[in-house]
Parts: C-alpha cells; sequence; structure tokens
C-alpha cells in the first residue's frame, strides 16, 4: 500500500519534462528535513488524518491528510477521474520510502510514462524506465552510498540553491562521487530574486540548465 497525500493532474513544472500535462501522485512522509521544503505537510505520517483516497483528489488545499491506496486503486483512480495525461509524477515527501515498482510496472503496461522526483536518500525501487529526478540532499539521512547509487541511477540532477554554498556542495558532490550527470538543473530555491540570479549566472557559467517552477509563477498546482 502506498500512502496518497494528494493526486492532480497538472503541468510539470521543474527540470526536463518542463510543460508535459503530468498526473501527480504526491505520497505522505519525509523524514529528511530540508529548511526551505515547500511540501511540509507530507512529513508526518499521523494515523489521525487517515482519509479517503478521494478525499486526497478533493483538497481545495496542502493538509497532512493522506489514504492508503494500492497500485491498482492509483490506477483506478485515475480512469474514474478521467484524466487525459499520460505522464506520472510520484513525489512527495520522499517516494523512495517506499518499492515504486508495482505502481511503475501497472502504469507502463497501461501506456504512462514515469518519473520519480526524490532525495537521493533512500534506495530507489523502481523500473529501468523510470525517469528518475535526483535532488541530492547532501549530508542529510541515507548516507553516502545511498546518495552515490541514486546518483549513479539519476536522469537528470535537478539542485535547489540560494547562496553559493549550494553550488559549492554539489560541486564538491560529484567530485567526491566521481558521478558526471549529463543534465544538471539549479532550481532557485522559493523565487527569491537572489536565489534566481545566482542559478542563472551559475548555468551560463557551467553549461547547466534552469528549472523555475514554472507552476508557482502560474499559481497552477
Ligand atoms: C518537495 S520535493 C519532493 C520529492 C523529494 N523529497 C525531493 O526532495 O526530491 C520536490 C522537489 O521540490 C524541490 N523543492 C522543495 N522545496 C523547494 C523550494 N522551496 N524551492 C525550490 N525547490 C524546492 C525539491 O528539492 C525537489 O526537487
Ligand atoms: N506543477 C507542478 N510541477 C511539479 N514538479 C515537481 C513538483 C513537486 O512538488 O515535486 C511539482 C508540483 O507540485 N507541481
Ligand atoms: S527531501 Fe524533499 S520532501 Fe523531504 S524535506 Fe527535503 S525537499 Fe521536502
Ligand atoms: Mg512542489
Amino acid at each position: 500500500m502506498y500512502k496518497i497525500n494528494e493526486v492532480f493532474e497538472t503541468i510539470q513544472g521543474e527540470a526536463s519534462f518542463t510543460g508535459t500535462p503530468s498526473i501527480f501522485l504526491r505520497l505522505q512522509g519525509c523524514p529528511v528535513g530540508c529548511s526551505w521544503c515547500d511540501t511540509k505537510q507530507t512529513w508526518d505520517v499521523d494515523n489521525v488524518y487517515k482519509v479517503s483516497l478521494d478525499e486526497t483528489v478533493e483538497k481545495k488545499a496542502d493538509s497532512d491528510h493522506w489514504a492508503d491506496a494500492s497500485a491498482e486503486q492509483v490506477l483506478e483512480l485515475f480512469k474514474s477521474r478521467g484524466y487525459t495525461a499520460k505522464h506520472v509524477v510520484i513525489t512527495g515527501g520522499e517516494p523512495c520510502m517506499f518499492d515504486l515498482n508495482p505502481v511503475c510496472n501497472l502504469l507502463h503496461e497501461q501506456g504512462f510514462t514515469t518519473q520519480i522526483e526524490t532525495s537521493g536518500t533512500f534506495e530507489i525501487l523502481a523500473p529501468e524506465q523510470t525517469w528518475v529526478t535526483v535532488s541530492p540532499k547532501i549530508n542529510m539521512r541515507g548516507g553516502y552510498e545511498v546518495l552515490t547509487s541514486a546518483m549513479k541511477r539519476a536522469n537528470e540532477i535537478k539542485h535547489p540553491v540560494a547562496m553559493q554554498k549550494h553550488v559549492e556542495e554539489l560541486e564538491a558532490l560529484f567530485a567526491k562521487t566521481g558521478v558526471n550527470p549529463k543534465l544538471v538543473y539549479l532550481q532557485p530555491i522559493s523565487q527569491k530574486v537572489s536565489a534566481t540570479k545566482l542559478a542563472i549566472d551559475t548555468c551560463i557559467a557551467k553549461n547547466w540548465r534552469l528549472s523555475i517552477q514554472v507552476h508557482k509563477y502560474l499559481g497552477i498546482s
């Protein structure tokens, strides 16, 4: 069973798939604790806040309410809601706290493509075809070995930045792991003007890419 915080259909607003119609599956639970995290409502799993799967779709605002669902129930939900997007983004919270093979395999059989957004602090359990976005949480839970294998598995790296030290930490991580990713995105933290300037200047200097959170500028989910 997966713990589902919310399900919604929108446009992917970050990194390589920006602009792609997507169904978002946000899973509940994350122990990493990034100070600037924009989804803190997903951190705790409190049984008092367990609701029905339909309620997770009908949410009007962010909340820490969540529902249990199997891979089959997730697929049924997509069908019953009449979603038309064929790309599914599994995020959180930290989705890699769960074995994502069952849900990704089922979705692939049904003609969907899948993508995971992960911090690289848990082992990634997902099929080969799944696009993996690693937003490496350096010096956080999980340790060096887990983070290194996540970096190797990643199809793209997406690193939130606000200060020069965040750029330096990322470069140190590449050097330490020996991973030289083809796609590196910098994502300004919380649309701050100074963070955006830092990200633009660094992307130009290093030939990396800029990921702004398009959905936040548009005021959509
Ligand atoms: C909320 S996280 C959930 C998935 C997973 N826990 C992770 O960190 O990748 C989704 C993405 O949003 C990024 N993010 C979170 N808060 C942000 C913020 N305030 N500004 C920019 N990016 C943020 C994360 O680094 C990650 O790339
Ligand atoms: N539109 C949209 N794109 C996103 N890309 C990553 C998101 C996330 O919260 O993981 C996100 C999100 O919450 N909304
Ligand atoms: S790992 Fe992801 S969900 Fe967890 S606190 Fe950090 S940004 Fe938020
Ligand atoms: Mg988000």
